[in-house]
């Protein structure tokens, strides 16, 4: 049988209509308010630009602003934080996003963890994680969480799985990890030192790939009917997991492209409209 495609590209469009909708609700309450998102871009990544750009259309497209800062790739620790500050205290901005990775002279983590809570909609912050992984009220890491809510829409069942990560990274392996686990899932995370990965993947009934290396996890060491969630991105359009192969031996699958990227993007801007309904509503 055929694998379900878990389909992020439709699910992120569906709920755009429906945000659309609660900004509109929102500008009428507020006099016409509308959320605003800060991105910042600190160098001239190219793929950097082209997601930042997709995130400022994200806002357009469901009726939110937002404010582009753009730094050059010679800009300092200390310029970052102070724009960071400027940012954390305008009333008008209702979400900060810091886009990964920045130069390397820059301290990304103290930039990030600089992001006051209530604007932390990437979800990004050691505070938002800690809380999120103690089951307290935060914005979630945008990629996991625009995967959960992925699996939650098409109703894949998390209790009591084996849930495999493969990847530890602040802002996709580790976060994605604790909200398995607080979906009662077992969960094991694997990285470069693991040993035997292929026997770890074959347990998986839930795979995540969040490795960053194309095609790195193949598909004969995946379980029969296992879920399969691919985070990865690489050129050729080719993800973390070999997932051509997969398209039978899955119960279900993300696509690449059209699955987790679609709904990163989605869950940043679902949070920017709960920050702005939380602050103008
Ligand atoms: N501060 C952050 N930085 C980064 C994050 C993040 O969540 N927060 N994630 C990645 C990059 N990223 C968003 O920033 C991202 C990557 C890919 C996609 C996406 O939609 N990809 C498409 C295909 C791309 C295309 O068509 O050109 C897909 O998978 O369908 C969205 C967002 C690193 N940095």
């Amino acid at each position: 049988m055929s694998a379900q495609v878990l389909d992020g590209k439709s699910l992120a469009a569906q709920t755009e209509s429906e945000l659309l909708a609660r900004v509109e609700k929102l500008k009428q309450k507020s006099g016409g308010k509308t959320p605003i998102l800060a991105t910042i871009l600190v160098g001239d990544d190219p793929a950097s630009a082209t997601y930042v750009k997709m995130k400022g259309n994200a806002c357009r497209r469901v009726g939110m602003d937002s404010l582009a800062v753009e730094m050059p790739s010679s800009t300092t620790t200390e310029e970052l934080l102070a724009k960071i500050d400027e940012l954390n205290s305008n009333p008008d901005v209702h979400g900060i996003l810091l886009q990964h990775p920045v130069p390397p002279q820059v301290d990304e983590r103290a930039c990030f963890d600089a992001i006051a809570l209530e604007k932390d909609v990437d979800g990004v912050t050691c505070l938002g994680f800690g809380r999120m992984a103690m089951g307290e009220d935060a914005y979630g890491c945008a990629t996991p969480q625009g995967i959960m809510r992925m699996l939650d829409h098409y109703g894949v069942e998390i209790e009591g799985k084996h849930a495999v990560v493969v990847g530890r990274s602040p802002i996709l392996g580790k976060p994605m990890a604790m909200m398995l686990l607080q979906k009662n899932a077992t969960v094991t995370i694997c990285h470069s030192r693991t040993r035997d990965l292929p026997a770890l993947v074959a347990q998986a009934d839930i795979l995540v790939g969040a490795v960053g290396k194309p095609e790195f996890i193949k598909a004969d060491w995946v379980k029969e009917g296992a879920v399969v969630v691919d985070a990865g991105y690489h050129p050729g359009g080719v993800g973390d997991i070999e997932l051509s192969a997969l398209t039978e031996k899955a119960s279900a699958y993300t696509p690449v492209p059209g699955g987790v990227g679609p709904m990163t993007i989605n869950t940043l801007i679902y949070q920017s409209v709960e920050s702005g309904e939380k602050s103008l509503g």
